[in-house]
């Protein structure tokens, strides 16, 4: 990532957040959304997600412009609205969410090796999930020993994976066929009523649009603070052109059954219907390409979560120690491990490259939704932010519709995944009594305590029905 003495112009600020967000979930648009949606539902997906997430944008971008003073992390505007325990949740949410996600891109780029050798199946076979380890720990080390050339390695990748992208658009756009593409165009029966459908591409639309936090984290560097909000617009504006065209092209070259049915990343088995063997083998390759420059950034991005939280004391302090080569050390190990433990539990309970992203959706919605929320707070209040006039019933407005479409999201991604990621915030209470320890307070305060109980009611809850078989990952 950049080094403290460049400042970012407007085109930097720009790759970073197309960057960010171009990772594995173009490449396996066609399947997943495809999987429950058809034609017309995707069209209104697109422009609802288009639309909620700009809000998300724009509040990310207020956030950043009103109070400069929390510039740690998302999870920062979490804690000074709601408190410590709320404010350690969304840092953790946050973080394991990052965590899945990378643990999906293992399964996607082996899924992808599986194209040319069997062995590795769709990414989750006792080969892939050996090899995926090996990868794991070797990029371990090599952040480990001190990684300057991050941020080189970033932009050359980011140019190499939207040549295959682009390649796809031309090719797909020759072979679209009008009649395909309306012949279901209120999708199959079999795929439920519009809203059905809606609900079910909308966790998709969110993973593929996560990295658009991008140029707001490093707002601190930008050569202009103007540029940061420009870039995300601009940035944004061209990756959802890129998802609508990816996702809508696709339907016109294969039926919704055929492109529901595909393996992942399913971008390649579309181009192979279209140009045959050599139009897979060439999306693989560069999906390979892309998914592991993100998996750099990402991984580089988990360990950075926990050691800034370690920082301003909402993790404990262990998590800030540096190695020699200036490296969060701690942080690194702390991350990678969780990437293992779910590498191991996607053998076990046979989860695939789709129900990871879900889940890391899923989970990443409470950080947005508090950051949100703090904006609603903040308008709300009116504070005068330095120097700035308060426009605050703009301000008010937009951070309102950005919660409602994060709270639509909630419910739009389905009682199970809720469920799960439910389970997956109760470890962090360990974390998060050790980090209040360390600054020798009460662990809750009495409606932390009211919290924390019902979160661990429907945790065992959940539990009970993982363990009957009645819950899958
Ligand atoms: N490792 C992660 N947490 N990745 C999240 C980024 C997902 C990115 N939007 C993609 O489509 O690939």
């Amino acid at each position: 990532m950049p080094t403290s003495n460049q400042r970012l112009g407007l085109a930097a600020l720009t790759a970073l957040v197309v960057g960010s967000m171009v990772g594995a979930g173009i490449f396996s648009l066609p399947q997943n959304v495809a999987r429950s949606a058809g034609p017309a539902a995707v069209l209104i997906g697109w422009v609802l997600s288009g639309a909620g997430m700009l809000m998300l944008a724009f509040v990310f971008q207020a956030l950043a412009n009103r109070r400069p003073d929390l510039d740690t992390g998302i999870y920062a505007y979490a804690r000074v609205g709601f408190g410590n325990y709320i404010g350690f949740s969304a840092a953790w949410g946050y973080w394991v969410a990052s965590v899945l996600g990378n643990a999906s891109f293992f399964v996607l780029i082996f899924s992808g090796v599986g194209h040319f050798l069997p062995v590795f199946g769709e990414g989750n076979t006792v080969a892939a999930v050996a090899a995926s380890s090996v990868l794991l720990w070797t990029v371990h080390l090599l952040v480990l020993r001190g990684l300057r050339t991050a941020a080189l390695v970033n932009s050359l990748v980011t140019v190499a994976k939207l040549v295959p992208i682009a390649l796809f658009l031309v090719l797909a756009a020759g072979a679209f066929r009008m009649d395909m593409f309306t012949a279901d165009f209120f999708g199959a029966p079999a795929l439920g009523d519009l809203g059905t459908q809606l609900r079910g591409m909308m966790l998709v639309t969110v993973w593929v649009f996560i990295g658009i936090e991008g140029a707001s984290i490093y707002s601190r560097r930008a050569a202009r603070r103007a540029d940061v909000g420009r870039a995300t617009v601009i940035g944004f504006v061209g990756v959802w052109l890129l998802l609508v065209l990816v996702s809508l092209l696709s339907m016109g070259v294969l039926s919704q059954p055929q492109l529901a049915a595909l393996p992942n990343p399913s971008m390649a088995y579309v181009l192979r219907a279209i140009v045959g063997e050599w139009g897979a083998s060439v999306i693989i390759i560069g999906s390979i390409i892309s998914v592991l420059g993100a998996l750099l950034a990402w991984v580089l991005l988990c360990a950075e979560v926990l050691y800034a939280a370690a920082g301003d004391g909402t993790m404990p302090a262990f998590l800030g120690r540096e190695n020699a080569r200036g490296v969060p050390a701690n942080a690194l190990w702390l991350s990678n491990g969780l990437i293992q433990l779910f590498l191991l539990l996607v053998l076990f309970n046979s989860g695939s490259y789709t129900s990871l992203v879900l889940l890391a959706a899923s989970m990443s919605l409470v950080p947005y939704f508090l950051s949100a929320a703090f904006g609603v707070q903040l308008a709300w209040r009116g504070v005068a932010y330095a120097g700035q006039p308060a426009v605050r019933w703009r301000d008010f407005g937009v951070a309102l519709l950005a919660s409602t479409y994060a709270l639509w999201l909630v419910y739009a991604g389905g009682l199970d995944n809720l469920l799960l990621s439910v389970l997956l915030y109760v470890p962090g209470v360990a974390l998060f009594a050790l980090t209040r320890r360390q600054h020798g307070q009460p662990v809750f305060t009495r409606w932390e305590w009211v919290l924390f109980g019902t979160i661990l009611a429907v945790a065992v809850a959940t539990l009970a029905a993982v363990c009957s078989g009645n819950l899958k990952l």
